[in-house]
C-alpha cells in the first residue's frame, strides 16, 4: 500500500449551479469535516466569468496541498486544467448533471461518502490529452454529441433530461462529417457520425464509448462512430450503455499516442464538456501521468 502524505491546505472550487443543487448546506458541511480533522479550508464559488483567474490567485496566495472540485464535469475539467503538472491532487466531488470523470475514477457518487474523500483517500497519476494547446482530462467529440453538448450549454435547462431531449431533436437532421485522422498506429479517411478522442471510458450518462480504456496507460483512443442507418440506432446505444459498442460494425477504434484531426467539414468540437473552437488541423498529444488525482483507498489496502 502507498502512504499517502496527509494534505493539510484544502481549496474547495463549488460551482453553485452545476446539476441544479443547492450547496449552502454542503458548504458547512465541508468546513465541518476540515475542522474535525484539522484541515485548513478556503471556499470559493465559482461565477461563470473570470473563474480562472481567480482560482489562480488563490492558489498564488495559499500553498495549497489540494483542490477539490464540487461540481460537474465543467467544473472539474476547469480546475484539473490548473494542476496539470504540478504536484497539486484534484479531488472531486461529484454535483454536476453526469459527473463523467468521477464515475470513470470509481469516486462515489454520493455525497456523503465522497466527503470521506477530505480526509480518507490515496493519491493517483493519470494521463491527461491535449487538442492544439488545450488540455483534456476526460472525453472530448466532433459531430454530433459536440454539437449535442454546445446547445445544451446554450440552452437555459440543466440535468439529464435537457440533454436528451436536445439529443433527441438533432439527431433528426444530423447529417456525418468528413474527418481525416493521421495517428503513430493508424490512419482514417472518410464520414463519421462523431468522432471522439478519450482518455477515459464513458460520457456522465454512462454510455460508455470507450469501455476498455485505461486513463494511466500512456495512451488515448480514438473512437469513431460511422455513418449508419436510423434503424441502427437504438442498438448502438443499447451496446454503449452495456459496455459492448466495439461489437458494432459501425464503429472502429484507434488506439494510439499522437493523433492529427483534420476537421474537414469545420464541425462542432467540445473537450471535456465545455464547446471550443479548435480550428480545421487539431493536434493532440499525450501527457502520460501528468495529473494527481484524489481517489478512495481500495478495497484490498
Ligand atoms: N455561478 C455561476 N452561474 C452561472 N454559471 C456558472 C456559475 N459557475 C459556473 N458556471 C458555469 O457552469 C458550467 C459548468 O457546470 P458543470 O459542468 O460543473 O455542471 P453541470 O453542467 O451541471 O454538470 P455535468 O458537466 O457533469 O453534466 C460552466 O459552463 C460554467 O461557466
Amino acid at each position: 500500500m502507498q502512504h499517502q502524505k496527509k494534505l493539510h491546505n484544502l481549496l474547495f472550487v463549488i460551482n453553485p449551479i452545476a446539476g441544479d443543487i443547492d450547496k449552502e448546506e454542503l458548504e458547512d458541511e465541508i468546513k465541518t469535516i476540515c475542522a474535525d480533522h484539522q484541515l485548513n479550508c478556503v471556499l470559493y464559488r465559482t461565477t461563470g466569468e473570470s473563474d480562472v483567474d481567480e482560482i489562480k490567485r488563490r492558489m498564488k496566495e495559499n500553498a495549497f496541498d489540494a483542490v477539490f472540485a464540487v461540481g460537474g464535469d465543467g467544473t472539474v475539467s476547469l480546475v484539473g486544467a490548473l494542476l496539470i503538472d504540478t504536484h497539486i491532487p484534484l479531488g472531486i466531488i461529484p454535483l454536476g448533471s453526469g459527473n463523467g470523470l468521477s464515475k470513470d475514477l470509481g469516486i462515489p457518487q454520493d455525497t456523503e461518502e465522497a466527503l470521506q474523500l477530505i480526509h480518507e483517500h490515496v493519491v493517483r497519476n493519470i494521463d491527461t490529452i491535449d487538442l492544439n494547446g488545450q488540455p483534456s482530462i476526460h472525453l472530448s467529440d466532433l459531430g454530433f454529441n459536440a454539437l449535442v453538448v454546445k446547445r445544451f450549454c446554450e440552452g437555459e435547462k440543466r440535468g439529464p433530461g435537457a440533454y436528451a431531449w436536445i439529443a433527441l431533436q438533432e439527431y433528426m437532421n444530423y447529417e456525418p462529417k468528413f474527418y481525416r485522422i493521421e495517428t503513430d498506429t493508424e490512419n482514417f479517411e472518410g464520414e463519421a457520425f462523431m468522432v471522439t478522442i478519450a482518455n477515459a471510458n464513458a460520457f456522465g450518462s454512462n454510455a460508455a464509448i470507450n469501455p476498455s480504456g485505461i486513463l494511466n496507460d500512456g495512451r488515448f483512443e480514438i473512437c469513431l462512430i460511422e455513418p449508419f442507418p436510423k434503424a441502427a440506432a437504438p442498438v448502438l446505444l443499447y451496446r454503449m450503455y452495456t459496455d459492448n459498442i466495439d461489437g458494432s460494425i459501425y464503429t472502429r477504434r484507434i488506439s494510439c499516442r499522437r493523433a492529427t484531426v483534420y476537421n474537414v467539414d469545420k464541425e462542432v468540437v467540445h473537450i471535456d464538456g465545455e464547446p471550443v473552437e479548435l480550428g480545421e488541423e487539431i493536434k493532440v498529444t499525450m501527457h502520460p501521468k501528468s495529473l494527481k488525482v484524489i481517489l478512495p483507498i481500495p478495497e484490498e489496502a
